[in-house]
């Protein structure tokens, strides 16, 4: 089971180059793919999922162009997009025997299958219940089991997580990551921790591009001897913000503890720690031109 991304680049109407020379090849797992907003992901996973076309490179699944034959990679897909529409007068069970038919799977089939997602997605006791009067986190489960009626081997979730509490996005993230032993599975999402705990590979994306790839364990090491903390008058703090990248601040009874990214010691008081992929992921990200670090999730 192979994806392959080969120099693929997309630019939109109006000339803004979402998607620039990306290349990725895929297997098995969960692929996280990192980026801030406007980084070009939600278009990247479109072109993926067949709903619109790249203005060059290629998408190859299992060996053959999804550009020429885009029937190949349909038939095997399950794509939960970022602003996933419901019709709120339906219930849970409706809307996936309506999206069943359209899919062409027969009643029968689609009866079984569906109570089969239900409950995979722990949605068996709201089967009857109006899509309009569920909690987002409910309806992005009911997202994720049409997303898999067809028994997809490719997964495409983009931004799943928005909205969710932090128990629904665990149940999410577990949802997925159960799935993913037999299939590729694509989570793109700009919170570091919803790939942190799950994520096989982690791809990070800017501009377009694709800055760093590797497992999560490839990219902590590349930020290592790379992250301080010190604790600093809380005066302080504007002055260092100014000259530092600044990955996360504590009050503490003493001062502010300064957790800060730098080539070396930035202050005398600073104490090397170990990176997380929150660090890693910043690192990479702050130095890009008009970057705002601050602006990354946590
Ligand atoms: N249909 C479109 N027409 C023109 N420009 C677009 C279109 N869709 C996206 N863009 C632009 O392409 C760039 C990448 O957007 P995209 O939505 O792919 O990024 P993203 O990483 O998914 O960000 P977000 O998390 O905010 O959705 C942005 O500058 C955006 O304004």
């Amino acid at each position: 089971m192979e994806l392959q991304i080969t120099d693929l680049t997309k630019v939109h109407r109006g000339g803004t180059r979402a998607v620039d020379s990306f290349s990725l090849d895929l297997g098995p797992g969960v692929l996280g793919l990192l980026g801030p907003n406007g980084a070009g992901k939600s278009t990247l996973m479109r072109v993926l999922a067949t709903v619109t076309r790249p203005t060059s490179g290629h998408v190859r699944w299992q060996g053959t162009d999804i550009g020429e034959h885009p029937g190949e990679l349909r038939r095997t897909l399950g794509y939960l997009p970022q602003d996933f529409g419901v019709y709120p007068q339906l219930t849970a069970k409706e809307f996936l025997g309506y999206l069943a038919s359209a899919k062409g799977l027969d009643r029968k089939s689609a009866r079984g299958r569906i109570s089969e997602l239900l409950e995979l997605v722990n949605l068996t006791d709201a089967a009857g219940r109006r899509l309009g009067s569920m909690s987002g986190g409910m309806r992005q489960r009911v997202g994720i089991a049409q997303a898999l009626l067809n028994d997809p081997r490719l997964i495409i979730v983009d931004e799943p997580t928005s909205g969710l509490d932090p128990e629904e996005r665990m149940r999410f993230r577990n949802l997925l990551s159960g799935l993913a032993s037999d299939r590729v599975v694509i989570l793109s999402t700009h919170i570091v921790s919803d790939v942190a705990s799950t994520a096989d590979r982690i791809a990070i994306m800017a501009q377009g591009r694709l800055l760093r790839h590797g497992t999560p364990e490839e990219l902590l090491r590349l930020a290592e001897g790379s992250v301080w903390e010190a604790t600093v008058p809380s005066e302080e703090l504007v002055g260092l913000r100014g000259q530092f990248v600044i990955s996360d601040t504590t009050r503490t009874p003493r001062g502010v503890r300064v957790r800060l990214l730098a080539n070396r010691q930035p202050l005398a008081q600073a104490e090397a720690v170990a990176p997380g992929l929150d660090d890693a992921y910043l690192l990479m990200t702050s130095s890009l031109p008009g970057a705002r670090p601050q602006a990354v999730g946590r």
